[in-house]
């Protein structure tokens, strides 16, 4: 279990992340998504002691991590920017990384390595940049470790290659109990991968829940009568957005679903639709509740304009 207590992280007299604190269970996938500087990586790099905290705490099943190689060689990171040993081969990496990480799995690297067909013998240096990324994570995948962190790690891999990176992780999950944490600018891509999901803003984290809870405790009602009405029409019912065209009004509603349709239909409405929201429904609604309408508009566009890329 990852333990995060107001973890703190400043260069110079800039605050990267500020007051952060989470808990993360063994067995669990947690996808972190945060608009460009908002401080995934530093938290990533703090997580696996390459950066010390300047305040809070960081347990990993109870020990600190930073300065502590045992707990260091538990943790496998697959960085944003990719770091290679200089001219090094995938020969020459696997090597180093069997000294670095005494369960790694040579049978499951070479059947990783060779399903991907990634050569033994030609320099990482001209490798395709999608083919350092596979070449990363089969060597991360293949230390066997109980932590596994991901850095924007989808972020230049085609989407046959997205399917393969996330089922790997998800048997690593499942299998092992191995826990892990990924970022990402996109909600889409975490969606279905991750058990909880978090969002990093300005250093800071702004909503942290279960994927499941985010999904059903939200949903979305159209609903009309007859003659003219408000929002107070709605009084009782925990409404989180409003909007009204016309005698159509559409709700975004918190709560438990099978009474608050029950409610609605009490007021005897001309309409009554209960929608689901997708994810990125809930996200714009509840940072809107937070004061945040800017921001997820911001990772969004972020997110379409890294789709045309
Ligand atoms: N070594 C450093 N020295 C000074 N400032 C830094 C350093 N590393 C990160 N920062 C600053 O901390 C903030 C968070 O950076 P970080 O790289 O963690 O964000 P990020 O969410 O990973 O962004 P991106 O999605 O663009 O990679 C940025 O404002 C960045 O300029």
């Amino acid at each position: 279990m990852i333990e995060i207590k107001n973890l703190t992280k400043r260069f110079q007299d800039f605050t990267a992340l500020e007051n952060v604190t989470c808990t993360i269970g063994s067995g669990c996938i947690y996808g972190m998504v945060g608009s460009n500087g908002a401080g995934k990586s530093t938290f990533l790099r703090t997580l696996t002691g390459v950066y010390q905290p300047d305040g809070g705490e960081i347990r990993i099943d109870g020990e600190p991590v930073w300065d502590n190689p045992a707990v260091k060689r538990r943790i496998a990171y697959v960085p944003d920017e990719l770091y290679f040993l200089a001219g090094a081969n995938l020969n020459r990496m696997e090597r180093m990384y069997r000294n670095l990480y005494p369960d790694f799995d040579r049978d499951r690297f070479e059947k990783l390595r060779s399903h991907l067909q990634l050569p033994r013998n030609k320099s990482l240096g001209q490798f395709s940049k999608g083919m350092r990324r596979q070449a990363a994570t089969i060597l991360a995948l293949s230390c066997r470790p109980d932590y596994l962190f991901f850095d924007e790690t989808f972020d230049g891999l085609d989407p046959v290659m997205r399917n393969f990176v996330k089922k790997l992780i998800c048997e690593d999950v499942l299998e092992r109990g191995a826990s892990a944490i990924i970022t990402s600018h996109s909600l889409r891509e975490l969606e279905d991968i991750c058990d909880q999901l978090a969002l990093l803003h300005k250093g800071g984290l702004v909503l942290e829940s279960d994927i499941e809870n985010l999904k059903t405790s939200q949903f979305k009602i159209q609903i009309a009568f007859r003659g003219e009405y408000d929002k107070s029409k709605f009084q009782g019912i925990q409404v989180s957005h409003y909007e009204k065209s016309g005698s159509v009004a559409n709700l975004i509603v918190s709560g438990d679903r099978d009474e608050i349709v029950q409610k609605l239909r009490a007021m005897e409405p001309i309409l009554l639709d209960v929608l689901p929201l997708t994810l990125e429904e809930v996200f714009t609604y509840e940072m809107e509740t937070l004061g945040y309408t800017f921001q997820i508009d911001d990772l969004l566009e972020e997110e379409s304009e890294h789709a045309k890329s």
